[in-house]
């Protein structure tokens, strides 16, 4: 017998106390009947009108909006975006919620995941339990970071309209603007033109330098319009066979400026994308690990070498560093944004595949900064066999990052320092930087 389809209770509206946040841009509440609800576009301790989105009867949780705010946390603001609200743009997360209290919910989500994945207390992670906004990010009440170096536009197929998608959706939200797009990329005026027979548009604003790009992504069959934009830029296209993104005119690549140098980012490689991000990174990295003249390093997920050229620069000729990245063009990168190095190695592939055939058996340092699924057990478990005296774990996942610092935990390492920063302000993105050492030192 079938069993019978679960009534689905999407559109259905509870009236219900807002209680924590959870990670991932809501907060948790319960219907009368206990069932959990994952409500975007509200505070802790307001209460709202939630009206479900995803989910049917008897799920372990539902998703829901906040379509009525009865009683408003004084947290609240007017989201100074127009796009921002229920069933509209999904790339900010926390344009109703003040500054401060944007950088209050993300301590709290990573205070929780470090409880609950890690079973570490901020104090016991060496955490003060504050959030940093990155330099420059302290503005008047009222006025918006405008961070976002890179920004993927998807285009609306009816009209050919740049937008940005709606939460957990492939629909497009048509803008005018987006508020948290760095000056770079608001000056191209992508959202002015018809992009027609495109599905997506990036486009990429590089900081320290004047390089500007757009990559293309057209639709099966479309021929590529001839882009013309406020601002010269390289136009870059993603090729419908391969994935692959190809030049259509300009430089493939962008160059970044960071802790003094000049990074070469070719289309699609990893570069951080608020201006002030990898400077803060580097900094904070530098600052915890302390590396002298002559130590080994490893930088793994290195992408186009930031962490590898930061510790180059500081370990002198004697000292050296292995690099290790899965992308092939990022390689090339790296390798040539730090030719000047004799002694720093950069090996394709991937970590946990590259790093037991290196032969490896003994490090100084170690930086890891994984995507956002992490390192995972085995790398963690390799690593803490290395005797590295300090290790810094950059992390964009806190999830990953709590859960990866238990099995460093059990490979004999501790947290010595973490440090948590506002990198992604408005959405309910975070970047963490923790600095492990040897347990047997710290206790
Ligand atoms: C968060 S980015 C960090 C890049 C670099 N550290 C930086 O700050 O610019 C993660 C990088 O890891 C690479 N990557 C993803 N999975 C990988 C794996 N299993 N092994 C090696 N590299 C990987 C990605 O291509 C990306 O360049």
């Amino acid at each position: 017998m079938q069993a019978e389809p679960k009534k689905s209770l999407v559109g259905e509206e509870y009236e219900v106390e807002v209680g924590p946040v959870a990670h991932g841009g809501h907060c948790i509440a319960r219907t009368d009947e206990g069932q959990v609800l994952f409500v975007r576009h509200t505070l802790p301790g307001e209460r709202v009108v939630a009206r479900v989105t995803e989910g049917e009867e008897g799920a372990r949780f539902l998703r829901a909006d906040a379509v009525e705010v009865l009683s408003a946390s004084k947290d609240r603001v007017e989201a100074p975006c127009p796009y921002a609200g229920p069933g509209r743009c999904g790339g900010c997360d926390w344009q109703h919620a003040k500054p401060g209290a944007q950088r209050r919910l993300k301590g709290e989500v990573v205070a929780e995941q470090l409880a609950r994945l890690a079973g570490l207390t901020p104090e016991e992670a060496g955490w003060d339990g504050t959030v940093m906004p990155a330099e420059g990010d302290k503005l008047p009440t009222g006025e918006v970071p405008q961070w976002r170096t890179r920004v993927q536009y998807a285009v609306d197929p009816d009209t050919g309209r740049a937008g940005l998608r709606r939460h957990r959706s492939h629909e497009v939200e048509p803008i005018e603007h987006c508020m948290i797009a760095a000056e770079g990329v608001s000056e191209l005026g992508i959202e002015q033109r018809d992009w027609s027979g495109m599905a997506s548009v990036e486009a990429i604003a590089a900081t320290g330098s004047q390089d500007r790009q757009v990559i293309l992504t057209p639709r099966p069959g479309a021929r590529l319009p001839i882009v013309e934009l406020d601002k010269p830029v390289s136009v870059m296209r993603v090729g419908e066979k391969d994935g692959g993104t190809h030049r259509v005119h300009g430089r493939p690549f962008v160059r970044e400026r960071a802790d003094g140098r000049t990074y070469r980012v070719g289309s699609g490689g990893f570069w951080q994308v608020h201006p002030k991000a990898a400077d803060t990174l580097v900094t904070a990295v530098m600052q915890g690990l302390l590396p002298r003249k002559g130590e080994m390093a490893l930088d793994l997920y290195c992408g186009v070498g930031l962490f590898a050229g930061a510790l180059a620069d500081r370990l002198g000729d004697e000292g050296a560093v292995l690099g290790i990245e899965s992308g092939k063009r990022a390689v090339e990168d790296a390798r040539h944004n730090l030719a000047d190095f004799d002694r720093v190695r950069i090996e394709q592939g991937k970590v946990e595949a590259v790093l037991p055939r290196t032969g490896i058996t003994e490090v100084d340092l170690v930086v890891l900064d994984p995507p956002r699924a992490g390192a995972g057990r085995k790398t963690v478990e390799h690593l803490s066999s290395l005797g590295a005296r300090r290790i810094a774990y950059v992390a964009c996942d806190p999830a990953a990052l709590a859960r990866d610092l238990g099995y460093f935990r059990d490979g004999g390492y501790r947290v010595r320092t973490l440090r948590v920063f506002d990198l992604f302000p408005m959405t309910h993105h975070v970047e963490c930087v923790a600095i492990l050492e040897p347990a047997a030192k710290g206790s």
